[in-house]
């Protein structure tokens, strides 16, 4: 018996966890909680032969051991004695720990093809095990409508209440955390002073506008597939999160949120998977073939009828089947997938009314994390027609592409880009950042985590000018794409981490801050990042362009216009670090909120990426579509390439380009635009704003006017917070530092906020929820934010 490091985490593993409190749970259950338990778990923590004691304020109190054990035998002789001690009178609860399988044992030939439990031998009994002891800790009578839809047991107006009540606590937690945060030197600001007046809110809280559509409102659904309880293959929801150590899927009934079309497509999806040779994918042990499948739907233009039913405007959907091809042969794969295809064929057609059917898609994802990276290959598949043949033309393979319309424009989306689940409420929520921007012919609107462009480009003719930024390769064609359908052409897209590209382009279209600390210190924001602990870090980013780009013409001569499009070239290497310090070069999690269940129970929260393949392709020239380009120019031959060195020691090394962009380029140098009015609208994913991103807005002056956009009203608090707190010339960085790894986001957001540069902070102005989730806890949250 030994105690468990990393590298022995292979073995057989179980947890003890010995209980001094009345609750049963290490975790801190709310955000303040949260934020205490941490705090003094940060004081408390401390280890003892190989165990790990977490303590959170007199309470609670829990000593959690691994122990690693030879085999299987050892484990149950262990469980035995072990049950049979009591310890002081105080209870252990045994469970047997999921080892983490990143080592993969492909038992090739016994995993495949069988029909219940395929995939678990002999050894992996304890694993078998482990799944029904831990979930033992779950309620067995959860239920997928449970886990996806908690609220739907409220009658509509009570779970916008419920929501309401949740974000007021929410945004008083920005006022006590800036209130906090607040130099000693420094006079509390107005906003924080006036919040007293009502009711701790850092500023008037709108309230709550509800969905245009309650159920069945989602244009996605991602369906994870597994076994049920009784080992039945299945396509639905996860009844828990893996880290519960749950790995039941569930059909998905009674889920209001789920349409019906994808309801129906599941079914035949998991009648096809009752007969398919290959493996379903086994949680556990990271093995398998089918993996999860996505349903996106496109609606016809014109306004819906709210009291229809809302599926009777889809026009179009789009199939996304995820494999893991590892191991399998290409010859038996493409004979399943020509099963699979004929499969959907004949049960769209054989339901009535039959269902839309207008693109299938195969997504090969072979790492172990749930989020597939933006650039796992992608198979598009020919639709037989109905006489079961697969011939080209109507039935061959399409493009791999859906339309949908907000606000009366079209949006044509390609398979992994983002786009709002619910697209009607989604409308309102742009109308309401575009109403509060307060935008004119004169604004220059910075459209920051742009997605395939529908802020920018629903408020592109309230304005001058829209720079929409994102990482997603294929989401930033579709933007363009979109421009082009809809003939608008004072948009452009530039694709890259807005860590990466913010400084750059806030140089070039508004010139060089004169504000004191300002983006300037961001500017090596270009190649220089602060890490979670202020400090900078060169290690993983660059913003590079090539030499003979376009741009470079553009950016020499000094009368270069802005509103002519320039040719960005941006790209991004390697790995970011989210607020956790966590890599996040993937863990790109949209604001989806319900599929959740089937992302936020990634498989041992690794994220394997590949980063030489996550090259960001160079910006096109976008041209109005009155010009006839109804293509976007494909510049790949000046992609720039990079070896393949950051996984193993956390730095791409480019192989083919030197070229940076500032100062050899001279675009710090480009002429300030003649925008008189700037306003950003940032729309981030779960996990908020990078703080890079955070600086170059806060310590740019001419930017006035925020409005921010958010899925996870935590991270928008914590963003808030650097973003709104005053800052003073003396850094206070390092004071009250307890350690940034146990910190909550606000208490990091306080932390970082002492080392901002000192820059005329913002105040917040207003805040609305929008109701995009119906019978979930989830909601966007709009604040607007000025100075
Ligand atoms: C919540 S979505 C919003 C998309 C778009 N505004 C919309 O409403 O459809 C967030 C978007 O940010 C993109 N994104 C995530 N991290 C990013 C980053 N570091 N830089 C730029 N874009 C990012 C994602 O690819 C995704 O398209």
């Amino acid at each position: 018996m030994e105690t468990e490091t990393e590298a022995e985490a292979t073995k057989e593993t179980i947890v003890m966890m010995k209980e001094d409190i009345d609750r049963p749970s290490i975790i801190p259950q709310s955000p303040e909680e949260k934020e205490q338990g941490t705090a003094a778990a940060a004081a408390e923590n401390r280890t003892s032969g190989g165990i790990h004691y977490k303590s959170a304020k007199k309470k609670k109190r829990m000593a959690v051991a691994f122990v690693v054990f030879e085999n299987v035998e050892q484990v149950k002789d262990a469980i035995k004695i072990l049950n049979e001690k009591s310890d002081g009178g105080k209870q252990i609860k045994i469970a047997n720990a999921t080892r983490r399988s990143n080592e993969k044992r492909r038992a090739s030939g016994t995993t495949q093809g069988l029909p219940v439990n395929e995939g678990h031998d002999e050894d992996n009994d304890a694993a078998d095990n482990d799944t029904s002891v831990t979930e033992g800790l779950v309620p067995k009578t959860r239920s997928a409508r449970d886990v996806v839809t908690p609220l739907a047991h409220m009658p509509y107006p009570d779970q916008l209440e419920h929501k309401k009540n949740s974000l007021l606590q929410t945004l008083k937690r920005l006022t006590r955390n800036a209130r906090k945060a607040c130099p000693d030197a420094i006079p509390l600001p107005e906003w924080i002073l006036k919040s007293r007046e009502i009711g701790g809110l850092p500023c008037k809280f709108e309230g709550i506008m509800e969905s245009p559509v309650v159920d069945g409102y989602r244009n996605k659904c991602e369906f994870s597939v597994g076994y049920s309880l009784q080992g039945k293959r299945t396509v639905g929801f996860m009844l828990g999160n893996f880290r519960e150590g749950v790995t039941a899927v569930e059909e998905p009934v009674n889920c209001p949120n789920v349409s019906r079309i994808s309801c129906k497509y599941a079914v035949i999806f998991q009648n096809f998977l009752q007969s398919s040779v290959f493996p379903v994918w086994d949680r556990i042990n990271n093995t398998g073939f089918w993996r999860q499948f996505t349903v996106r739907e496109g609606r016809n233009p014109g306004q819906a009828d709210l009291h229809e039913n809302p599926e009777t405007q889809i026009a179009e959907v789009m199939l996304i089947i995820q494999v893991c091809s590892l191991d399998v042969a290409d010859e038996q794969m493409k004979i399943e997938f020509t099963r699979m295809a004929q499969a959907f064929a004949q049960g769209a057609a054989s339901c009535s009314p039959p269902l839309p059917l207008t693109t299938i898609v195969v997504q090969d994802h072979k790492g172990i994390s749930n989020a597939a990276p933006a650039d796992c290959p992608l198979l598009s598949l020919p639709i037989p027609n109905m006489n079961g043949d697969s011939s080209p033309g109507k039935s061959g393979a399409m493009e791999a592409r859906i339309h949908d319309y907000i606000s009366n424009l079209r949006f044509s989306l390609s398979p992994t880009a983002f786009f709002q689940v619910n697209t009607l409420a989604a409308e309102r929520l742009y109308s309401l950042a575009g109403d509060w921007a307060e935008l004119c012919p004169d604004t220059l609107l910075f459209d920051i985590c742009c997605g395939t462009g529908t802020i920018g480009l629903t408020l592109a003719h309230r304005v001058g000018m829209v720079i929409g930024v994102e990482m997603n390769e294929s989401a930033v064609e579709d933007a363009q794409r979109n421009a082009q359908i809809n003939s608008i052409d004072n948009c452009k897209f530039v694709c890259g981490k807005a860590e990466d590209v913010i400084g750059a382009l806030l140089r070039e279209y508004l010139g060089v801050a004169q504000q004191r600390g300002d983006a300037s210190a961001v500017s090596g924001s270009n190649n220089v990042k602060e890490d979670a602990n202020g400090s900078n870090s060169t290690k993983t980013e660059k913003l590079l362009v090539d030499e003979d780009a376009p741009v470079d013409a553009h950016a020499a001569n000094s009368s270069v216009e802005v509103e002519k499009h320039l040719c960005e070239r941006s790209i991004t290497l390697g790995v970011s670090e989210n607020l956790d310090g966590e890599n996040t070069t993937n863990s790109n999690k949209d604001c989806d909120n319900n599929d959740s269940i089937a992302d936020e129970s990634s498989n041992h929260e690794i994220i394997v990426t590949n980063s030489s393949t996550n090259f960001l392709k160079s910006c096109t020239e976008c041209r109005p579509a009155s010009q006839g380009n109804k293509e976007c120019t494909d510049v790949n031959q000046d992609i720039l390439k990079f070896t393949d060195t950051n996984k193993q020691n956390g730095e791409c090394k480019e192989t083919s380009h030197d070229g940076h962009i500032s100062e050899e380029k001279g675009i710090k140098d480009a002429p300030a635009c003649h925008f008189k009015d700037i306003v950003a609208i940032v729309d981030p994913p779960r996990v908020g704003l990078h703080p890079t991103v955070i600086k170059a807005l806060r310590t740019h002056p001419r930017i006035r006017r925020l409005v921010y956009i958010s899925c996870n009203p935590e991270s928008l608090v914590a963003n808030a917070i650097e973003l709104c707190t005053p800052t003073s010339d003396k850094s206070e960085k390092g004071k009250g530092n307890r350690g940034w790894r146990s910190m909550s986001a606000a208490g990091l957001a306080r932390h970082r906020t002492k080392s901002m540069p000192s820059s005329e902070p913002f105040r917040p102005v207003r805040a609305m929820a929008v109701d995009l989730f119906p019978h979930t806890p989830h909601c966007e949250m709009v604040m607007l934010l000025e100075r």
